[in-house]
């Protein structure tokens, strides 16, 4: 929601990041169905079953974020593939959107969230998405599609077209940083 001071940066919780896609880092599922473990040394559990898309084959990216401008004027998403981001150095805020009937951002589901080192996010296919920090850098883990990578890469470094990815422009988004 934006108002007089911009678009406000939300604390990232499943249930508000659901239309977008997974949050990462929720506690402990004791007595469910989800496959885990816990004893003195360690607890471990599943938190979400990553689909890089047909025939995608799953790629680790090491990513830095050091963006501060609070102006946002362009989003971007992946047609095929999910793809999670997990901070390691420092926090990060997703801009996030879903699709209109045009199958552009929709102006009206633009959000913000703030994700701390320890939580993370897995945006759906077709996640509209930015990202930004408050200060300095903040290095993260990606996990996200071998082949969206090099076709991205292709089109950022030589200009070549994108054939899973959009970016597209989007009006006046300013993140009350
Ligand atoms: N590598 C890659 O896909 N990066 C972008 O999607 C991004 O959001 O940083």
């Amino acid at each position: 929601m934006q108002d007089g001071i911009g678009l406000a940066i939300r604390p990232l919780d499943g249930v508000s990041f659901s239309a977008y896609g997974w949050m990462l880092g929720k506690p402990y599922p004791a007595g469910g169905e989800t496959p885990c473990f816990s004893n003195a040394a360690t607890d471990f559990w599943r938190e979400h079953l990553f689909d890089p898309g047909p025939g995608g084959e799953h790629e680790i990216l090491w990513v830095n974020y050091r963006s501060r401008d609070p102006r946002v004027g362009s989003l971007e998403t992946h047609l095929l593939t999910q793809q999670a981001i997990i901070p390691l150095t420092g926090e990060i805020i997703q801009v996030v959107a879903s699709s209109g009937p045009d199958g552009r951002p929709d102006p009206s589901s633009i959000a913000a969230f703030s994700i701390p080192p320890g939580q993370g996010i897995c945006m759906r296919p077709g996640c509209w998405h930015a990202t930004r920090v408050r200060e300095g850098q903040a290095s993260c883990v990606m996990l996200t599609r071998r082949s969206t990578t090099l076709d991205l890469v292709g089109h950022l470094r030589d200009g070549n077209p994108m054939h899973e990815s959009v970016i597209s422009a989007v009006p006046g988004v300013m993140l009350a940083i």
